[in-house]
């Protein structure tokens, strides 16, 4: 199965075509007002109208409250939700859409026990511990991801595209996301990068 490649924190209709064109799998919308990446319902909308069939959308949220949550996903085609902050496994599966959820990772973190604790999520996606949540461009040690981790494994924090072909070799992820790794500015995606992020991943594989 080929390595799913999710771009996230997109905030312009520009670069949801290039990075769609580019090949990607998935593209993310933040709704965490303080980063630099937010996008209001109406933008994502927006640039989720640009989505061909098979490309999903993921929207992102950090300790959102869950009416937020539900007006967002009435007003924006979501397919997939991902918690990023200190969210259960039952607040995250009130919403009756696919979720995956976030670690974030630090030397001494029981990666197990922590995805025991989100039976309902689809997938675990791993990123360095930050200060701020996460999109901090910050890589961890890979060697911390236990050889018995068996949930779906979503990598991100810091990849690029010229680290994410060894992180796909040495931790065979069933996806991987990046946000700093492919921007010129925050929020801003780089079309180049995002196409060489993508050729390295695919070249990986
Ligand atoms: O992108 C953001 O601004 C963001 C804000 C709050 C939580 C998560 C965020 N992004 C996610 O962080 C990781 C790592 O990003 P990076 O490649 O290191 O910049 C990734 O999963 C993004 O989806």
């Amino acid at each position: 199965m080929p390595t799913r490649i999710k771009i996230c924190g997109l905030t312009r209709e520009e670069d949801v075509d290039s990075t769609v064109s580019a090949g990607a799998d998935a593209i993310g919308f933040v709704f965490y007002p303080p980063s630099p990446r937010y996008v209001s319902a109406e933008q994502a909308a927006l640039l989720a109208r640009r989505l061909p069939p098979f490309v999903s959308a993921v929207g992102l949220f950090v300790n959102a409250e869950a009416a937020t949550v539900r007006q967002i996903l009435a007003q924006v085609p979501i397919h997939l939700l991902q918690f990023h902050g200190d969210e259960d496994d039952a607040w995250c599966r009130q919403f009756d859409r696919p979720f995956i959820k976030a670690a974030r990772v630090r030397p001494g973190m029981d990666l197990l026990q922590y995805a025991a604790a989100f039976p309902s999520a689809q997938g675990i996606l791993l990123d360095a511990f930050v200060e701020g949540y996460g999109g901090g461009g910050a890589v961890f040690d890979w060697s911390l991801i236990p050889a018995g981790f068996s949930r779906p494994l979503i990598l991100s924090g810091g990849l690029d595209a010229g680290n994410v072909g060894e992180a796909v070799r040495r931790v065979r992820p069933a996806a991987v996301d990046v946000s700093s790794g492919v921007e010129s500015a925050k929020g801003i995606k780089d079309a180049a990068k995002v196409r060489a992020f993508i050729a390295a991943v695919r070249g990986a594989a």
